[in-house]
């Protein structure tokens, strides 16, 4: 028998468990045990949410893996007690969802609209945005997601350029890196997409000084993480008309409280962490074929690098 302990947050259990089972069944996995709860000790596997009761995972000697339901890791990776190999999800659903995101706020920015619906006041204004090809896009953050929404968006003929920690080569990409690549990424970017994994390298990384790279009245969409940006130099470029407009989906605490800025700035779209999430059909059969590969003693998808971060 296999163990396997669902240690997210309890409204989730009802959505995972029957996808769950069905994709153990579907892998073959005839001898799985799910359930919310188990003596440490039993454990062999632990579908894992950061917001779950388990901050210690000392008890659990003879888990086998940690397979986190989300795509980041920032909040359980430099858990010392996690000696277990940790996995972060890689879901299609989610990575689907994030292209529908990313390209749906782009295009809101590319063709304007918020102009059109504030304006339906019988005026004919005749504004032809220009084409998606004239439009620089950049993207920070080439993993499963940013590679995903710089390819969606060079389908649209957006010129995309993609920065990261280490050299890229993507087709129909620009693939810039280091710190000379940031500055370069940064200063083409009429619409920036931050889609980086939070670390201690990235956190805070648009700052002041960043942030005044970029062409005078860019776009930011953050759906990555919140830390990555300073709030009040963030505030202060939207003030002076630097960026024109930031649609952010994550922030350094959530949910946002209500007295926080970015609720009444004119030029801020909040969305509640919604640009994507892990869909637990979908996720459910990542699962399962970490737990076959760990039975089978072959290695782990998507282990994360515990030096790196992610
Ligand atoms: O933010 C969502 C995730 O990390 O999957």
């Amino acid at each position: 028998m296999t163990n396997v302990l669902f240690a997210a947050i309890s409204p989730k259990w009802k959505e995972y468990e029957s996808p769950l089972r069905d994709a153990f069944a579907k892998a073959g996995l005839d001898d799985i045990d799910l359930r919310k709860d188990f003596a440490p000790e039993e454990v062999d596997y632990i579908v894992y949410a950061p917001n779950s009761e388990i901050q210690d995972f000392t008890p659990f000697t003879r888990c086998k893996a940690v397979l986190n339901l989300w795509a980041g890791v920032e909040s359980v990776v430099g858990n010392d007690t996690l000696t277990q190999p940790l996995c972060r999800m890689v879901d299609h659903g989610l990575t689907r969802g994030m292209i529908e995101w990313v390209t749906g706020h782009a295009l809101r920015h590319h063709l304007d609209i918020d102009y059109f619906l504030n304006h339906q006041d019988g005026t004919w204004e005749h504004r032809v945005p220009p084409l998606a090809r004239e439009r620089p896009v950049t993207i920070l953050g080439l993993g499963e997601l940013g590679t995903a929404c710089a390819k969606a968006l060079t389908d649209l003929e957006f010129p995309v350029t993609g920065w990261s920690r280490s050299p890229h080569d993507i087709e129909g990409i620009t693939c810039l890196h280091g710190a000379d690549g940031l500055e370069t990424a940064l200063s083409g970017a009429q619409i920036l997409i931050l889609l980086l994994p939070l670390t201690a390298e990235t956190e805070d990384l648009l700052d002041a000084e960043r942030l005044a790279l970029l062409p005078h009245g860019a776009v930011l969409l953050n759906p990555g993480r919140g830390p990555l940006i300073v709030d009040e130099a963030l505030i202060a470029a939207l003030d002076s008309g630097q960026v024109a407009h930031a649609t952010l989906d994550v922030f350094r605490a959530e949910p946002l409280p209500v007295e926080h800025p970015f609720w009444a700035h004119p030029g801020v779209t909040v969305c509640p962490h919604i640009a994507s999430a892990t869909r637990a059909i979908t996720a459910a059969e990542v699962i399962a074929e970490n737990i076959k590969r760990g039975e089978a003693g072959q290695p782990f998808l998507y282990l994360v690098d515990r030096e790196r971060g992610y």
